[in-house]
Protein backbone atom coordinates (compact mmCIF):
# COMPACT_ATOMS: atom_id res chain seq x y z
CA UNK A 1 0.00 0.00 0.00
CA UNK A 2 2.77 2.55 1.03
CA UNK A 3 4.46 1.55 -2.18
CA UNK A 4 1.66 2.58 -4.25
CA UNK A 5 1.39 5.53 -2.61
CA UNK A 6 4.70 6.44 -3.13
CA UNK A 7 4.62 5.37 -6.90
CA UNK A 8 1.37 7.75 -7.10
CA UNK A 9 3.39 10.59 -5.51
CA UNK A 10 6.40 10.14 -7.84
CA UNK A 11 4.38 10.03 -10.60
CA UNK A 12 2.28 13.18 -9.69
CA UNK A 13 5.62 14.94 -8.69
CA UNK A 14 7.07 14.37 -12.33
CA UNK A 15 3.71 15.31 -14.20
CA UNK A 16 4.68 18.39 -12.24
CA UNK A 17 8.39 18.78 -13.06
CA UNK A 18 9.16 21.93 -13.89
CA UNK A 19 12.17 22.53 -16.86
CA UNK A 20 13.80 24.95 -17.71
CA UNK A 21 12.45 27.48 -20.09
CA UNK A 22 13.28 26.82 -23.85
CA UNK A 23 11.47 27.31 -27.05
CA UNK A 24 8.10 25.50 -27.00
CA UNK A 25 8.22 21.86 -27.96
CA UNK A 26 6.28 20.15 -30.49
CA UNK A 27 4.29 16.87 -29.61
CA UNK A 28 6.18 13.78 -31.39
CA UNK A 29 9.06 15.86 -32.89
CA UNK A 30 9.76 18.31 -29.64
CA UNK A 31 11.89 21.20 -30.60
CA UNK A 32 13.67 18.98 -33.41
CA UNK A 33 12.99 22.16 -35.66
CA UNK A 34 13.93 24.90 -33.32
CA UNK A 35 17.83 23.64 -33.62
CA UNK A 36 19.70 26.58 -34.78
CA UNK A 37 21.09 25.95 -39.07
CA UNK A 38 24.53 28.30 -37.99
CA UNK A 39 26.31 29.39 -35.01
CA UNK A 40 23.83 27.82 -32.05
CA UNK A 41 26.40 28.85 -29.37
CA UNK A 42 25.06 32.31 -30.66
CA UNK A 43 21.49 31.79 -30.90
CA UNK A 44 21.47 29.92 -27.54
CA UNK A 45 23.14 32.69 -26.07
CA UNK A 46 20.01 34.96 -27.42
CA UNK A 47 17.51 32.66 -26.20
CA UNK A 48 19.12 32.86 -22.64
CA UNK A 49 18.97 36.06 -23.00
CA UNK A 50 15.10 36.13 -24.26
CA UNK A 51 14.26 33.45 -21.59
CA UNK A 52 16.09 35.59 -18.67
CA UNK A 53 17.98 32.07 -17.87
CA UNK A 54 21.28 30.67 -18.24
CA UNK A 55 19.78 27.19 -18.53
CA UNK A 56 17.99 26.36 -21.51
CA UNK A 57 15.71 23.21 -21.86
CA UNK A 58 14.91 21.43 -25.06
CA UNK A 59 13.60 18.35 -25.82
CA UNK A 60 14.15 15.82 -28.71
CA UNK A 61 12.53 11.70 -28.44
CA UNK A 62 13.85 10.05 -26.55
CA UNK A 63 15.89 12.87 -24.23
CA UNK A 64 16.03 16.46 -22.96
CA UNK A 65 19.15 18.75 -24.15
CA UNK A 66 20.20 21.16 -21.30
CA UNK A 67 22.36 24.38 -22.74
CA UNK A 68 24.31 25.69 -19.89
CA UNK A 69 25.07 29.26 -21.02
CA UNK A 70 26.95 30.51 -17.90
CA UNK A 71 30.64 29.69 -15.72
CA UNK A 72 28.04 29.39 -13.15
CA UNK A 73 25.76 27.03 -13.73
CA UNK A 74 28.59 24.88 -15.18
CA UNK A 75 30.63 24.83 -12.28
CA UNK A 76 26.92 24.57 -10.40
CA UNK A 77 26.27 20.77 -12.14
CA UNK A 78 29.37 19.81 -14.25
CA UNK A 79 31.99 20.73 -11.36
CA UNK A 80 30.26 20.97 -7.97
CA UNK A 81 27.92 17.18 -8.86
CA UNK A 82 30.11 15.92 -11.40
CA UNK A 83 30.04 12.52 -9.51
CA UNK A 84 26.12 12.87 -11.20
CA UNK A 85 27.45 14.65 -14.40
CA UNK A 86 29.98 12.72 -15.48
CA UNK A 87 28.12 10.11 -18.03
CA UNK A 88 27.91 9.35 -21.54
CA UNK A 89 26.38 6.91 -23.57
CA UNK A 90 27.97 3.94 -24.52
CA UNK A 91 31.18 1.64 -24.18
CA UNK A 92 34.04 1.43 -26.28
CA UNK A 93 37.73 1.51 -25.44
CA UNK A 94 37.49 5.42 -26.48
CA UNK A 95 37.61 7.02 -23.69
CA UNK A 96 35.20 9.96 -24.46
CA UNK A 97 32.57 7.63 -25.10
CA UNK A 98 33.16 5.32 -21.93
CA UNK A 99 30.43 5.45 -19.15
CA UNK A 100 31.12 6.53 -16.14
CA UNK A 101 32.46 3.59 -14.97
CA UNK A 102 35.67 2.35 -12.70
CA UNK A 103 36.82 1.21 -16.06
CA UNK A 104 36.69 4.94 -17.53
CA UNK A 105 38.17 6.19 -14.14
CA UNK A 106 41.00 3.54 -14.33
CA UNK A 107 41.70 4.94 -18.36
CA UNK A 108 41.69 8.33 -17.36
CA UNK A 109 43.90 7.92 -14.42
CA UNK A 110 46.75 6.20 -16.51
CA UNK A 111 46.03 8.58 -19.64
CA UNK A 112 46.88 11.66 -17.03
CA UNK A 113 49.86 9.85 -15.61
CA UNK A 114 51.15 9.88 -18.90
CA UNK A 115 50.31 12.82 -20.65
CA UNK A 116 48.86 15.57 -17.86
CA UNK A 117 51.02 15.76 -15.05
CA UNK A 118 54.43 17.97 -14.89
CA UNK A 119 56.49 14.94 -14.68
CA UNK A 120 54.66 13.55 -18.19
CA UNK A 121 55.06 16.74 -19.86
CA UNK A 122 58.92 17.24 -18.67
CA UNK A 123 59.12 13.67 -20.77
CA UNK A 124 56.97 15.14 -23.21
CA UNK A 125 58.36 18.48 -23.98
CA UNK A 126 61.36 17.11 -25.50
CA UNK A 127 59.78 15.83 -28.25
CA UNK A 128 57.13 18.74 -28.58
CA UNK A 129 60.58 20.92 -29.32
CA UNK A 130 61.80 18.39 -32.16
CA UNK A 131 58.55 18.19 -33.90
CA UNK A 132 58.43 22.18 -34.42
CA UNK A 133 61.94 21.76 -35.71
CA UNK A 134 61.13 19.46 -38.07
CA UNK A 135 58.00 21.82 -38.88
CA UNK A 136 60.61 24.46 -39.18
CA UNK A 137 62.22 22.30 -41.80
CA UNK A 138 59.22 21.43 -43.73
CA UNK A 139 58.04 25.05 -43.81
CA UNK A 140 61.12 25.75 -45.65
CA UNK A 141 61.04 23.08 -48.30
CA UNK A 142 57.06 23.02 -49.38
CA UNK A 143 54.63 25.05 -50.20
CA UNK A 144 52.06 23.62 -48.26
CA UNK A 145 51.73 25.00 -45.03
CA UNK A 146 48.35 24.26 -44.21
CA UNK A 147 49.71 19.93 -44.96
CA UNK A 148 52.89 21.35 -42.82
CA UNK A 149 50.90 22.54 -40.04
CA UNK A 150 48.37 18.93 -40.06
CA UNK A 151 51.55 16.85 -40.05
CA UNK A 152 53.23 18.48 -37.26
CA UNK A 153 50.53 17.66 -34.71
CA UNK A 154 50.44 14.19 -36.09
CA UNK A 155 54.02 13.57 -35.51
CA UNK A 156 53.64 15.48 -32.02
CA UNK A 157 51.40 12.71 -31.06
CA UNK A 158 53.21 9.52 -32.72
CA UNK A 159 56.41 10.45 -31.39
CA UNK A 160 55.28 11.49 -27.76
CA UNK A 161 53.09 7.99 -28.12
CA UNK A 162 55.22 5.45 -30.25
CA UNK A 163 58.27 7.33 -30.93
CA UNK A 164 57.11 6.88 -34.43
CA UNK A 165 57.39 10.66 -36.78
CA UNK A 166 56.00 10.31 -40.18
CA UNK A 167 57.08 12.04 -42.95
CA UNK A 168 54.15 12.30 -45.12
CA UNK A 169 50.40 11.65 -45.09
CA UNK A 170 51.14 8.26 -46.67
CA UNK A 171 52.09 6.83 -43.87
CA UNK A 172 50.27 3.70 -42.55
CA UNK A 173 49.48 4.98 -39.26
CA UNK A 174 48.24 8.16 -40.35
CA UNK A 175 46.00 6.78 -42.58
CA UNK A 176 44.55 4.27 -40.44
CA UNK A 177 42.82 6.99 -37.67
CA UNK A 178 41.87 9.41 -41.11
CA UNK A 179 39.86 5.98 -42.67
CA UNK A 180 38.44 5.42 -39.31
CA UNK A 181 37.49 9.41 -38.46
CA UNK A 182 35.50 8.94 -42.08
CA UNK A 183 33.61 6.12 -40.94
CA UNK A 184 32.82 8.19 -38.04
CA UNK A 185 32.10 10.63 -40.44
CA UNK A 186 29.54 8.70 -42.75
CA UNK A 187 27.77 8.05 -39.24
CA UNK A 188 27.50 10.92 -38.18
CA UNK A 189 25.82 12.14 -41.72
CA UNK A 190 24.10 8.81 -42.82
CA UNK A 191 23.06 6.51 -39.45
CA UNK A 192 21.33 9.44 -37.43
CA UNK A 193 18.26 7.75 -37.52
CA UNK A 194 19.17 4.73 -35.14
CA UNK A 195 20.51 7.10 -32.44
CA UNK A 196 17.28 8.82 -33.09
CA UNK A 197 15.37 6.07 -32.95
CA UNK A 198 17.40 3.52 -31.40
CA UNK A 199 14.72 0.55 -31.91
CA UNK A 200 15.85 0.95 -35.56
CA UNK A 201 19.04 -1.09 -35.18
CA UNK A 202 16.93 -4.07 -35.07
CA UNK A 203 16.12 -3.88 -38.74
CA UNK A 204 17.98 -6.69 -41.27
CA UNK A 205 20.98 -5.35 -42.84
CA UNK A 206 19.32 -6.13 -46.45
CA UNK A 207 16.66 -3.43 -46.41
CA UNK A 208 17.30 -0.57 -48.27
CA UNK A 209 18.65 2.68 -47.00
CA UNK A 210 19.64 0.62 -43.29
CA UNK A 211 23.77 1.50 -44.17
CA UNK A 212 24.69 1.47 -40.00
CA UNK A 213 25.39 -2.62 -39.82
CA UNK A 214 27.79 -1.92 -42.71
CA UNK A 215 29.58 0.89 -41.54
CA UNK A 216 30.31 -0.99 -37.79
CA UNK A 217 31.27 -3.78 -39.79
CA UNK A 218 34.04 -1.58 -41.70
CA UNK A 219 34.75 0.12 -38.73
CA UNK A 220 36.19 -2.96 -36.34
CA UNK A 221 39.19 -3.55 -38.39
CA UNK A 222 40.34 -0.25 -38.37
CA UNK A 223 39.32 0.13 -34.97
CA UNK A 224 41.75 -2.52 -33.91
CA UNK A 225 44.43 -1.57 -35.95
CA UNK A 226 44.56 2.14 -34.36
CA UNK A 227 44.82 0.15 -31.44
CA UNK A 228 46.91 -2.53 -32.27
CA UNK A 229 48.87 -1.39 -35.55
CA UNK A 230 51.70 1.18 -33.70
CA UNK A 231 51.93 -0.55 -31.05
CA UNK A 232 52.78 -3.70 -32.18
CA UNK A 233 55.21 -2.21 -34.28
CA UNK A 234 57.60 -0.39 -30.66
CA UNK A 235 56.61 -3.49 -29.45
CA UNK A 236 59.08 -5.43 -32.23
CA UNK A 237 61.79 -2.62 -32.38
CA UNK A 238 61.78 -3.42 -28.14
CA UNK A 239 62.44 -6.76 -29.10
CA UNK A 240 65.41 -5.93 -31.55
CA UNK A 241 66.17 -3.05 -28.86
CA UNK A 242 65.92 -0.42 -31.36
CA UNK A 243 62.42 1.34 -30.09
CA UNK A 244 62.76 5.24 -29.65
CA UNK A 245 61.81 6.65 -26.24
CA UNK A 246 58.07 6.48 -25.90
CA UNK A 247 55.13 6.33 -23.38
CA UNK A 248 54.55 3.07 -25.34
CA UNK A 249 58.44 1.41 -24.96
CA UNK A 250 59.00 2.67 -21.80
CA UNK A 251 56.20 0.30 -20.73
CA UNK A 252 56.83 -2.52 -23.48
CA UNK A 253 60.65 -1.88 -22.07
CA UNK A 254 58.83 -2.69 -18.82
CA UNK A 255 57.63 -5.27 -19.74
CA UNK A 256 60.13 -6.93 -20.81
CA UNK A 257 62.28 -6.73 -17.79
CA UNK A 258 59.29 -8.94 -15.92
CA UNK A 259 57.97 -5.91 -13.97
CA UNK A 260 54.53 -7.86 -13.77
CA UNK A 261 51.78 -5.95 -15.13
CA UNK A 262 48.00 -8.07 -15.78
CA UNK A 263 47.19 -8.54 -18.97
CA UNK A 264 44.18 -6.06 -18.15
CA UNK A 265 47.04 -3.19 -17.49
CA UNK A 266 48.20 -3.75 -20.86
CA UNK A 267 45.11 -3.72 -22.49
CA UNK A 268 44.30 -0.34 -20.72
CA UNK A 269 47.79 0.80 -21.77
CA UNK A 270 47.23 0.08 -25.71
CA UNK A 271 43.87 1.86 -24.95
CA UNK A 272 45.37 4.68 -23.38
CA UNK A 273 47.94 5.01 -26.28
CA UNK A 274 45.37 4.49 -28.83
CA UNK A 275 42.87 7.47 -27.36
CA UNK A 276 46.36 9.65 -27.22
CA UNK A 277 47.02 9.16 -30.95
CA UNK A 278 43.27 9.78 -31.99
CA UNK A 279 42.39 12.18 -29.09
CA UNK A 280 43.17 15.50 -31.56
CA UNK A 281 40.82 14.47 -33.76
CA UNK A 282 37.32 15.61 -33.81
CA UNK A 283 35.16 13.81 -35.90
CA UNK A 284 35.33 11.65 -33.21
CA UNK A 285 34.51 14.05 -30.57
CA UNK A 286 31.73 16.16 -32.98
CA UNK A 287 30.08 12.14 -33.54
CA UNK A 288 30.21 11.59 -29.60
CA UNK A 289 28.60 15.19 -29.35
CA UNK A 290 25.57 14.23 -31.45
CA UNK A 291 25.65 10.83 -31.20
CA UNK A 292 22.00 10.42 -30.40
CA UNK A 293 21.16 13.75 -32.19
CA UNK A 294 22.54 13.77 -35.60
CA UNK A 295 19.69 14.28 -37.07
CA UNK A 296 20.24 17.85 -36.04
CA UNK A 297 23.64 17.75 -36.95
CA UNK A 298 22.40 17.27 -40.46
CA UNK A 299 19.89 19.63 -40.23
CA UNK A 300 22.00 22.31 -38.77
CA UNK A 301 24.36 21.53 -41.88
CA UNK A 302 27.03 21.23 -39.49
CA UNK A 303 29.47 19.35 -41.12
CA UNK A 304 32.52 17.23 -40.08
CA UNK A 305 35.24 19.06 -40.02
CA UNK A 306 38.07 16.92 -41.59
CA UNK A 307 41.23 18.18 -39.24
CA UNK A 308 42.07 18.12 -35.68
CA UNK A 309 41.30 20.17 -32.59
CA UNK A 310 44.75 21.04 -32.41
CA UNK A 311 45.47 21.86 -36.04
CA UNK A 312 42.55 24.17 -35.79
CA UNK A 313 44.48 25.84 -33.00
CA UNK A 314 47.01 26.36 -35.04
CA UNK A 315 45.55 27.72 -38.02
CA UNK A 316 44.03 30.09 -35.82
CA UNK A 317 47.33 31.27 -34.61
CA UNK A 318 48.47 31.65 -38.32
CA UNK A 319 45.49 33.43 -38.92
CA UNK A 320 45.71 35.96 -35.69
CA UNK A 321 49.06 36.84 -36.73
CA UNK A 322 48.67 37.36 -40.00
CA UNK A 323 45.67 39.62 -39.10
CA UNK A 324 47.43 41.26 -36.87
CA UNK A 325 51.08 42.19 -37.44
CA UNK A 326 51.76 44.60 -34.35
CA UNK A 327 50.75 41.58 -32.32
CA UNK A 328 53.08 39.51 -34.37
CA UNK A 329 56.10 42.00 -34.41
CA UNK A 330 55.85 42.87 -30.49
CA UNK A 331 55.86 38.66 -29.98
CA UNK A 332 59.14 38.75 -32.28
CA UNK A 333 60.62 41.45 -30.49
CA UNK A 334 60.03 39.62 -26.92
CA UNK A 335 61.69 36.29 -29.05
CA UNK A 336 64.51 38.28 -29.91
CA UNK A 337 65.40 39.52 -26.79
CA UNK A 338 65.37 36.20 -24.90
CA UNK A 339 66.82 34.19 -27.82
CA UNK A 340 68.97 37.09 -29.41
CA UNK A 341 68.69 35.85 -32.59
CA UNK A 342 70.85 32.99 -32.34
CA UNK A 343 69.02 30.26 -31.10
CA UNK A 344 65.34 28.24 -31.20
CA UNK A 345 63.20 28.54 -28.43
CA UNK A 346 63.14 25.76 -25.82
CA UNK A 347 60.36 25.39 -22.85
CA UNK A 348 62.97 26.75 -20.50
CA UNK A 349 62.05 30.15 -22.33
CA UNK A 350 58.35 29.95 -20.90
CA UNK A 351 58.59 32.50 -18.27
CA UNK A 352 60.46 34.78 -19.90
CA UNK A 353 58.02 35.20 -22.55
CA UNK A 354 54.30 35.41 -20.98
CA UNK A 355 53.27 37.24 -24.46
CA UNK A 356 54.10 33.56 -26.25
CA UNK A 357 51.67 32.33 -23.79
CA UNK A 358 49.31 35.70 -23.74
CA UNK A 359 48.40 34.79 -27.52
CA UNK A 360 48.11 30.82 -27.08
CA UNK A 361 45.56 31.64 -24.67
CA UNK A 362 43.84 33.91 -26.71
CA UNK A 363 43.60 32.09 -29.60
CA UNK A 364 42.20 29.66 -27.65
CA UNK A 365 39.59 31.90 -26.14
CA UNK A 366 39.17 34.42 -29.75
CA UNK A 367 37.62 31.87 -32.17
CA UNK A 368 36.91 28.49 -29.71
CA UNK A 369 37.92 25.22 -31.55
CA UNK A 370 34.28 23.39 -29.93
CA UNK A 371 32.40 26.23 -29.28
CA UNK A 372 29.80 24.12 -28.05
CA UNK A 373 31.77 21.42 -25.70
CA UNK A 374 30.74 17.47 -25.58
CA UNK A 375 27.38 17.17 -23.68
CA UNK A 376 27.49 15.40 -20.37
CA UNK A 377 24.85 13.00 -19.26
CA UNK A 378 23.43 12.81 -15.63
CA UNK A 379 23.16 9.56 -13.77
CA UNK A 380 20.49 10.30 -11.89
CA UNK A 381 17.42 12.78 -11.20
CA UNK A 382 18.10 15.37 -9.99
CA UNK A 383 16.87 19.47 -9.32
CA UNK A 384 18.15 22.68 -9.45
CA UNK A 385 17.07 26.26 -9.05
CA UNK A 386 13.74 24.39 -8.87
CA UNK A 387 14.11 22.93 -12.18
CA UNK A 388 13.72 19.13 -12.73
CA UNK A 389 16.66 17.43 -14.46
CA UNK A 390 15.69 13.97 -15.50
CA UNK A 391 18.23 11.37 -15.24
CA UNK A 392 20.22 10.70 -19.05
CA UNK A 393 19.54 14.46 -20.07
CA UNK A 394 22.31 15.32 -22.08
CA UNK A 395 23.79 18.88 -20.92
CA UNK A 396 25.80 20.92 -23.39
CA UNK A 397 28.42 22.95 -22.11
CA UNK A 398 28.01 26.45 -24.06
CA UNK A 399 31.98 27.20 -24.18
CA UNK A 400 31.78 30.18 -26.53
CA UNK A 401 29.64 32.14 -24.32
CA UNK A 402 31.87 31.45 -21.31
CA UNK A 403 34.83 32.34 -23.69
CA UNK A 404 33.26 35.44 -24.84
CA UNK A 405 32.01 36.89 -21.33
CA UNK A 406 33.83 40.41 -21.00
CA UNK A 407 32.94 40.26 -17.24
CA UNK A 408 35.46 37.65 -17.30
CA UNK A 409 38.08 38.48 -19.92
CA UNK A 410 37.66 42.43 -20.55
CA UNK A 411 35.76 44.23 -23.22
CA UNK A 412 35.77 43.45 -27.01
CA UNK A 413 35.96 39.80 -26.26
CA UNK A 414 34.85 39.26 -30.59
CA UNK A 415 38.63 41.08 -31.23
CA UNK A 416 42.16 39.48 -30.93
CA UNK A 417 43.92 40.76 -27.81
CA UNK A 418 46.48 38.68 -26.21
CA UNK A 419 47.08 41.85 -23.58
CA UNK A 420 44.10 40.68 -21.76
CA UNK A 421 45.74 38.23 -20.37
CA UNK A 422 48.46 40.36 -19.25
CA UNK A 423 49.25 42.60 -16.27
CA UNK A 424 50.81 46.32 -16.55
CA UNK A 425 54.06 45.04 -15.96
CA UNK A 426 53.76 42.45 -18.88
CA UNK A 427 53.56 39.50 -16.44
CA UNK A 428 50.94 36.72 -17.02
CA UNK A 429 47.61 37.62 -15.17
CA UNK A 430 46.69 35.11 -12.78
CA UNK A 431 43.72 35.82 -12.49
CA UNK A 432 42.81 35.80 -16.08
CA UNK A 433 43.36 31.68 -15.96
CA UNK A 434 40.12 30.77 -17.49
CA UNK A 435 40.72 29.66 -20.03
CA UNK A 436 40.83 26.00 -19.13
CA UNK A 437 37.23 26.73 -20.16
CA UNK A 438 38.41 25.82 -23.40
CA UNK A 439 39.25 22.25 -22.57
CA UNK A 440 35.48 21.29 -20.84
CA UNK A 441 34.30 20.51 -17.75
CA UNK A 442 34.58 18.64 -14.47
CA UNK A 443 35.80 14.97 -14.52
CA UNK A 444 35.48 14.84 -18.27
CA UNK A 445 37.96 17.64 -18.73
CA UNK A 446 40.50 17.48 -21.49
CA UNK A 447 43.31 15.06 -20.10
CA UNK A 448 45.35 15.85 -23.25
CA UNK A 449 45.39 19.80 -22.21
CA UNK A 450 48.58 20.22 -20.78
CA UNK A 451 50.15 17.85 -24.10
CA UNK A 452 47.61 20.88 -26.38
CA UNK A 453 48.89 23.72 -24.98
CA UNK A 454 52.70 22.58 -25.22
CA UNK A 455 52.40 21.77 -28.33
CA UNK A 456 50.85 25.02 -29.15
CA UNK A 457 53.34 27.15 -27.26
CA UNK A 458 56.39 25.55 -28.46
CA UNK A 459 54.87 25.60 -32.29
CA UNK A 460 53.91 28.71 -32.35
CA UNK A 461 57.16 30.26 -30.45
CA UNK A 462 59.06 28.26 -33.50
CA UNK A 463 57.15 29.86 -36.51
CA UNK A 464 57.14 33.55 -34.76
CA UNK A 465 61.08 32.70 -34.05
CA UNK A 466 61.67 31.55 -37.71
CA UNK A 467 59.12 33.18 -39.87
CA UNK A 468 57.01 36.22 -40.64
CA UNK A 469 53.51 35.21 -41.19
CA UNK A 470 52.28 37.52 -44.34
CA UNK A 471 49.01 39.33 -45.30
CA UNK A 472 45.75 36.41 -45.19
CA UNK A 473 44.50 36.55 -48.97
CA UNK A 474 41.72 34.77 -49.99
CA UNK A 475 41.30 31.65 -52.11
CA UNK A 476 40.16 34.60 -55.14
CA UNK A 477 43.79 36.35 -54.52
CA UNK A 478 41.82 39.09 -52.45
CA UNK A 479 43.58 40.35 -49.05
CA UNK A 480 42.00 40.38 -46.21
CA UNK A 481 41.87 43.24 -43.73
CA UNK A 482 39.86 42.28 -40.90
CA UNK A 483 38.12 39.52 -38.65
CA UNK A 484 35.27 40.38 -40.39
CA UNK A 485 36.03 39.06 -44.05
CA UNK A 486 36.59 35.46 -42.11
CA UNK A 487 34.61 32.65 -43.47
CA UNK A 488 34.37 29.85 -40.54
CA UNK A 489 33.33 26.35 -41.38
CA UNK A 490 29.88 25.79 -40.08
CA UNK A 491 31.52 22.64 -38.37
CA UNK A 492 31.41 21.59 -34.60
CA UNK A 493 35.31 21.93 -34.62
CA UNK A 494 35.53 25.47 -36.44
CA UNK A 495 38.57 27.14 -38.88
CA UNK A 496 38.46 29.62 -41.12
CA UNK A 497 38.19 27.78 -44.60
CA UNK A 498 38.33 31.13 -46.86
CA UNK A 499 42.20 32.34 -46.52
CA UNK A 500 45.57 31.12 -47.72
CA UNK A 501 48.62 32.54 -45.66
CA UNK A 502 51.82 32.76 -46.81
CA UNK A 503 55.07 32.57 -44.57
CA UNK A 504 58.50 34.91 -45.40
CA UNK A 505 61.65 32.56 -45.81
CA UNK A 506 63.84 32.10 -42.31
CA UNK A 507 64.67 35.25 -40.79
CA UNK A 508 67.32 34.08 -38.32
CA UNK A 509 70.01 33.41 -40.76
CA UNK A 510 72.04 32.74 -38.01
CA UNK A 511 70.47 29.82 -36.64
CA UNK A 512 71.46 25.98 -38.17
CA UNK A 513 68.79 23.57 -37.76
CA UNK A 514 69.54 20.02 -37.43
CA UNK A 515 69.01 18.00 -40.48
CA UNK A 516 65.39 15.94 -40.19
CA UNK A 517 66.74 12.88 -39.67
CA UNK A 518 69.73 13.79 -36.63
CA UNK A 519 66.22 15.36 -34.90
CA UNK A 520 65.04 12.53 -33.05
CA UNK A 521 65.42 12.40 -29.35
C1 LIG B 1 43.53 22.46 -28.62
C2 LIG B 1 43.35 21.18 -28.43
C3 LIG B 1 42.25 20.52 -27.66
C4 LIG B 1 41.05 21.02 -27.21
C5 LIG B 1 40.50 22.43 -27.38
C6 LIG B 1 40.37 19.93 -26.53
C7 LIG B 1 39.12 20.04 -25.94
C8 LIG B 1 38.44 18.98 -25.36
C9 LIG B 1 37.11 19.08 -24.82
C10 LIG B 1 36.23 20.33 -24.85
C11 LIG B 1 36.79 17.86 -24.32
C12 LIG B 1 35.46 17.46 -23.66
C13 LIG B 1 35.52 17.81 -22.20
C14 LIG B 1 34.21 17.61 -21.47
O1 LIG B 1 33.51 16.63 -21.74
O2 LIG B 1 33.86 18.44 -20.61
C15 LIG B 1 37.92 16.98 -24.52
C16 LIG B 1 37.97 15.66 -24.11
C17 LIG B 1 39.02 14.81 -24.38
N1 LIG B 1 40.21 15.15 -25.00
FE1 LIG B 1 40.71 16.99 -25.68
N2 LIG B 1 41.16 18.81 -26.55
C18 LIG B 1 42.31 19.13 -27.23
C19 LIG B 1 43.38 18.28 -27.49
C20 LIG B 1 43.45 16.97 -27.07
C21 LIG B 1 44.59 16.12 -27.26
C22 LIG B 1 45.88 16.55 -27.91
C23 LIG B 1 44.27 14.90 -26.72
C24 LIG B 1 45.08 13.63 -26.63
C25 LIG B 1 46.32 13.52 -26.82
C26 LIG B 1 42.93 14.98 -26.19
C27 LIG B 1 42.27 13.95 -25.55
C28 LIG B 1 41.00 14.03 -25.04
C29 LIG B 1 40.29 12.90 -24.43
C30 LIG B 1 40.82 11.45 -24.27
C31 LIG B 1 39.04 13.39 -24.02
C32 LIG B 1 37.90 12.60 -23.36
C33 LIG B 1 37.93 12.74 -21.85
C34 LIG B 1 36.80 11.98 -21.15
O3 LIG B 1 35.73 11.83 -21.72
O4 LIG B 1 37.00 11.55 -20.00
N3 LIG B 1 42.47 16.26 -26.41
N4 LIG B 1 38.91 17.69 -25.16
Amino acid sequence: MALLAASALLVIFRSKKRFPPGPPALPLLGNILDFPKRESWKVYLDWGRAYNSDILSLKIPGTRLFVLNSAQVIQDLLVKRANNYSDRIGTSWLIPFMNNTERWRDHRRLFRREFDTPEASAVNRSHEVHAARRLLHRLLSTKDHEGDLRLAAVDTILSITYGITPTDFEHPFIKAPEDLNAIFGDVAKGGYMVDLFPFLRYLPAWLPGVKFHKLARRGRPLSSAVVLGPYQEVQNQVQKGIALPSVASKFLYELQEGSIKSSSEIEMMRNVLGNAYLGMSLKIMLFLTFKRIEFLLRRCRHDVSRISKTVCALYNFVLAMALHPEVQKKAQASLDSVLGGTRLPEFDDMTQLPYISAIVNEVLRWHPIGPLAVYHVNSRDDEYNGYFIPKGSMMIPNTWSLLHDEGTFGPNTNQFIPERFLNFDGSLNADRTNMDYAFGFGRRSCPGRLMARDTLWIMAAHILAAYDVLDPFDMEGNKLTSESDLEYTNTMVRYASNLLVGLNTLKLPTVQLPAPHEDHI
